[in-house]
């Protein structure tokens, strides 16, 4: 199974020359590093009333500078979407700038973050999908349905690697089909962090460099037999190591069964049942392998 790596280096001042990043700004309030983001791609989409952030909020970001100067030296590549939240006066400055606007109101189906991330899709062919990524600003706040539709768009392209940013965190998707290895930022990501199966439950999940780590059920991971026989007896566990069934229980007599002692190490995931949240990175590097895709989520520090 292939590895894939992740680094959240576009939150610092100078990247790597490789991933290629584009940009999608939504339509609610601006990240306070949306000027680094939109310095380190090389491609920038507004998604409908995402232009209206840009206009308003990134002279608010860089009050310094005059209004006009920060409007004409962020001004995006491209507007996308239905076009029923941009101001009228915001596409007119942008249109005459030379953005490309592309008006999908016929498209009542899909939103304008998926009408953009098809977009930057088609704009680089030969472009390996698997050096590009998308960082979208604006994804969390708000509205619920939109954060929801904003998530559904990292399962519809889940081959693509795509970072919904906040001010305050980040989500990506780990998709099944590969194991992961994220490479944690501490001054500017962390501790928080969490793990959820998005699509399905997951069956089995094994991390490394969390606090509560998911493994699966090992015999190196069960505490010694005969100290579970000194007395940490425990009734009714959903898990055992089958390892440990041909041993006789001290306290019943039987073979030890699944109601019999409990496994330390969680695998499982699921809605309804264990999902990791409030989980903590411990170190600088977190490994994951899951057999469900997984949404990874880890706050952002607060300067
Ligand atoms: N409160 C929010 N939280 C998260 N994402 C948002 C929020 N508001 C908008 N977005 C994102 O920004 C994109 C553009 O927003 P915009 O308001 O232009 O959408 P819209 O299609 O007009 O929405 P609607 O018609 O449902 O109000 C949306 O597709 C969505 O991805
Ligand atoms: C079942 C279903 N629910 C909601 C919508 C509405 N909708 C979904 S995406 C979108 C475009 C937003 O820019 C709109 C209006 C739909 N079409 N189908």
């Amino acid at each position: 199974m292939e590895l894939m790596s992740y680094s959240s280096t576009f939150l610092l001042p100078t990247i790597p020359p490789s991933p290629t990043y584009a940009l999608v700004v939504l339509n609610q309030s601006l990240p306070r590093f949306a000027p680094l983001l939109w310095k380190h791609a090389q491609l920038r989409l507004c998604a409908d009333g995402g232009a209206n952030r840009v206009y308003d909020d990134m002279p608010l970001l860089l009050p310094h500078e005059s209004a006009f100067d920060v409007r004409k030296r962020y001004k995006p590549d491209v507007i996308k979407g239905d076009m029923d939240s941009i101001r009228k006066e915001v596409l007119e400055f942008y249109a005459n700038m030379g953005t490309k606007i592309i008006d999908e109101s016929d498209d009542q189906d899909t939103t304008d973050l998926h009408k953009c991330v098809a977009y930057i899709c088609d704009w680089a062919p030969d472009l390996d999908k698997s050096n590009l990524c998308i960082l979208v600003a604006g994804a969390l706040g708000g509205r619920f349905d939109h954060e929801i539709g904003n998530i559904n768009v990292l399962c519809r392209f889940s081959t693509i690697r795509i970072i919904l940013i906040s001010d305050d965190c980040l989500i990506h998707l780990l998709p099944r089909t590969h194991r992961h290895e994220i490479h944690i930022q501490p001054t500017i990501e962390g501790p928080h962090c969490g793990l959820i199966p998005i699509g399905m439950p997951s069956g089995s999940t094994t991390t490394t460099g969390l606090q509560w780590d998911l493994a699966p059920c090992k015999v190196q991971v069960w505490p010694d037999y005969r100290s579970i026989l000194n007395g940490s007896h425990v009734c009714n566990s959903p898990k055992l190591s089958v390892l440990y069934c041909t041993y006789s229980c001290a306290i019943c007599y039987g073979n030890l069964t699944q109601s019999c002692f409990p496994c330390p190490a969680e695998t499982e995931m699921k809605f309804g049942g264990l999902i990791s949240t409030s989980n903590i990175v411990k170190g600088e590097k977190i490994t994951v392998q899951s057999d469900s895709d997984l949404l990874w989520t880890i706050n952002i520090k607060k300067l």
